[in-house]
């Protein structure tokens, strides 16, 4: 535990090694949560989720009218799924098996790769594990850059099949996630030449240098998924994020306007694709990022794949200048995504309040005050994470 996360044992737990959940028969208290508002149990919903005016929307990317139904599912959710977006199935499917085997592999060898207490990659427990007081249902493994180190730690013999998926679902997923934010970015009125944020010097590609973190997620069958959390309430600190999960439903979104929680129905070959905190900023207030949380299961295993899309680490991101003007200051202060998720593991859910600028006219335009699980946006969870320095990106975020 690093030292300094000492001095704010409030909501702190230690963030321990995930555990052998197949050797649980029962649910153990610090795994028992408050009974979940909302539908709690995957099965319970699917037929809940089924009418359609109370369902995330699916955007056929082939349809011509893509950008402008995207644009209509930000704004009203900040949440959609995507079909025809061009990442096979087989693909899909390839990843989900590899996940598979790294979580099905023994306690003892997944330790091999744990995360270290102040590090971003590896196996454990959710980053945002010691906000909460009770433990969450699932174990995680996070991948930045190249995964070889910790694969050769987990398959000795035999790693590079691993790696080699992995490396194809990053160039695809980094190739959608770009693909992607021009079609939110178009749906704002937004073209190439407004985005100079992240832009090379020639303004050839804002998005060049932007990349992803690929966030494995496990959350096993659970003997009392009614007072079990799966992956606590919270909005990622992307632009947008990919998530890939498998047949087992579990994923809910909260719904601000009706203030409830709403399963997205896997759909086998789509993908779910969340508006982050970056898109957020970037977007002044316009497509608020969604929080979301996963809810865990009495009899199937469930697994999914995260692809968490940033810009490059150190370029300043702030309120497009389109879409701020006197009516509409900018609501946000430049920020790098680096910085950013360096304030999110201090102050987790606070952090978009943190770098609001104190404008009172901004107050119509933002729709942080739900209150969610019991927080408020804007609710002070202290406890820091470090992180360590081996790649790019990681450099970055320290
Ligand atoms: C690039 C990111 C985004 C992180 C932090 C860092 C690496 C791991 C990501 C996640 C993945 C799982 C959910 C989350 C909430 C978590 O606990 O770790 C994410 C978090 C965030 O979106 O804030
Ligand atoms: O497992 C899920 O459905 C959600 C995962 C998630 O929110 C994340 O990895 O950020
Ligand atoms: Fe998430």
């Amino acid at each position: 535990m690093p030292s300094r996360c000492k001095s704010h044992p409030v909501h702190h737990l230690p963030n321990k090694p995930c555990l052998d959940f197949k050797s649980l028969k029962e649910l153990p208290d610090s795994f028992k949560w408050a009974p979940l508002d909302g539908p709690s149990r995957a099965l319970e919903l699917e037929s809940e989720s089924e009418s359609e005016s109370e369902s995330v929307p699916v955007v056929d990317l082939n349809d011509p009218n893509a950008q402008k139904l995207i644009g209509l599912a930000c704004k009203a959710w900040g949440v959609f799924q995507v079909i025809n977006h061009g990442v096979s199935k087989s693909l899909l499917d390839k990843i989900e098996a590899c996940g598979k085997s790294l979580f099905a592999l023994p306690v003892q060898q997944k330790l091999k790769a744990v995360r270290s207490a102040d590090g971003v990659t590896g196996y454990g427990p959710a980053r945002i594990s010691s906000f909460f007081p009770k433990r969450m249902w699932s174990e995680g493994f996070t991948i930045v850059g190249s995964p070889l180190e910790h694969a050769r730690q987990l398959w000795p013999n035999d790693y590079s099949k691993f790696c080699a998926i992995i490396e194809e679902y990053q160039n695809e997923m980094n190739t959608l996630a770009e693909k992607l934010m021009w079609l939110i970015l178009g749906s704002l009125g937004i073209s190439t030449r407004d985005v100079k944020w992240a832009a090379s010097p020639t303004g050839a590609n804002p998005f060049k240098g932007a990349s992803g973190v690929i966030q494995l997620n496990s959350y096993p069958a659970c003997p009392d998924p009614s007072r079990a959390m799966g992956l606590a309430a919270h909005t990622d600190s992307t632009l947008l994020t990919i998530l890939h999960q498998s047949s087992t439903s579990g994923l809910q979104v909260f719904q601000e306007w009706a203030g409830s929680w709403v399963m997205v129905p896997p759909i086998s070959g789509g993908l779910v694709i969340n508006i982050g905190d970056l898109l957020h900023i970037i977007s002044n207030g316009l497509y608020s990022s969604v929080y979301h949380r996963a809810v865990v299961n009495k009899t199937r295993h469930r697994l999914s794949v995260a692809y968490l899309y940033g810009p490059e680490p150190n370029v300043r991101i702030q309120p497009l200048p389109k879409l701020s003007d006197a009516n509409r200051p900018p609501l946000y202060r430049p920020v790098t995504w680096s910085e950013y998720l360096g304030i999110k593991g201090k102050h987790f859910d606070k952090t978009l309040s943190l770098i609001r600028l104190n404008n009172d006219s901004n107050e119509d335009n933002d729709n942080n005050s739900t209150l969610i699980n019991g927080l408020k946006r804007g609710v002070d969870r202290t406890k820091s994470i470090k992180v360590d320095s081996n790649t790019k990106i990681l450099a970055a975020f320290a």
